[in-house]
């Protein structure tokens, strides 16, 4: 096996990819697939914190663009995302892959509330920690909170699993001739406006000197093979 570049990560897993091809949900298949790519990085040694995205079930903005409240829209979303937790939570642990989650809202009868210390702990006795609930508030993404959890847990990258395998000149699904970058700076990812992940998320990662890799969440296998320096990827750092 080669040997891992890195030896804590955060992974962004997309909720939308959790769906599959039913449109709507969980795809247990999907979430199982997830976690064996998971567990293939902690058989690595890698240690592993990954963010749950909640948009296979709820998105904040539908409501607000139907003229409903976007806070309100935006609790629906964060709890889609504990939902989402506590499928990818149980994939994990029919591997026997030691798995705890932690939501930045508290639901004591449900998970582990999020706090650094706690990370670290769960972290240090080679546990996978999923972030429930997203950063807590209204208005952020989950690619904030991976920005966010990443700054906390000391990951030396944030791994971003999505529907694409990198990022392009322009969205990809709408524009089929756009290119793929191999390399940019958080700087340029700001500037030109590529929308794969949102400005605070990228500005939070840029503060903090931490490197992106945007790859797709879809392929089997591919979070090991970005893990070891291979696969189709952009990669944003600072230099
Ligand atoms: N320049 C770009 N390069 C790559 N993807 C882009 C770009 N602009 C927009 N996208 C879109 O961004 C999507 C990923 O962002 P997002 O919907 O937040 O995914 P996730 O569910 O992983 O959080 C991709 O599926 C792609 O269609
Ligand atoms: O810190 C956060 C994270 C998420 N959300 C809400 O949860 C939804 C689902 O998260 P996201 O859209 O980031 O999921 P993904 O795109 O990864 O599926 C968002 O649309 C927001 O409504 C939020 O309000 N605060």
């Amino acid at each position: 096996m080669s040997q891992p570049l890195y030896k804590r990560v955060l992974l962004k897993a997309s909720g939308e990819a959790l769906m599959g091809s039913q449109g709507f949900g969980i795809d247990v298949t999907v979430a199982d697939r997830i976690a064996s790519d998971i567990a293939e990085a902690r058989e690595m040694g890698v240690e592993v914190g990954v963010v749950v995205g909640g948009g296979n079930i709820f998105r904040g903005v539908a409501v607000a663009s139907k003229g409903g409240d976007r806070v309100t829209g935006d609790h629906m979303g964060m709890l889609a995302t504990v939902i989402n937790a506590l499928a990818l939570a149980t994939s994990l642990r029919k591997l026997n892959i030691d798995t705890v989650v932690l939501s930045a809202i508290a639901m004591p009868e449900i998970c582990e509330s999020f706090s650094q210390r706690a990370t670290l702990y769960h972290l240090s006795l080679g546990r996978v920690v999923i972030f429930a609930g997203g950063t807590g508030n209204p208005f952020f993404t989950t690619d904030s909170a991976a920005a966010l959890r990443a700054a906390e847990m000391g990951a030396e990258a944030i791994m971003k699993g999505t529907q694409v395998d990198g990022i392009y000149s322009a969205d990809p699904k709408k524009f089929p001739d756009a290119e793929r970058y191999e390399h940019l700076t958080h700087s340029q990812v700001l500037e030109k406006g590529l929308a794969v992940m949102d400005v605070a998320a990228v500005a939070l990662a840029r503060e903090n000197s931490i490197p992106i890799i945007v790859f797709s969440i879809h392929e089997k296998g591919g979070f090991a093979q970005i893990l070891t320096g291979g696969g189709r990827k952009t990669i944003v750092s600072d230099n």
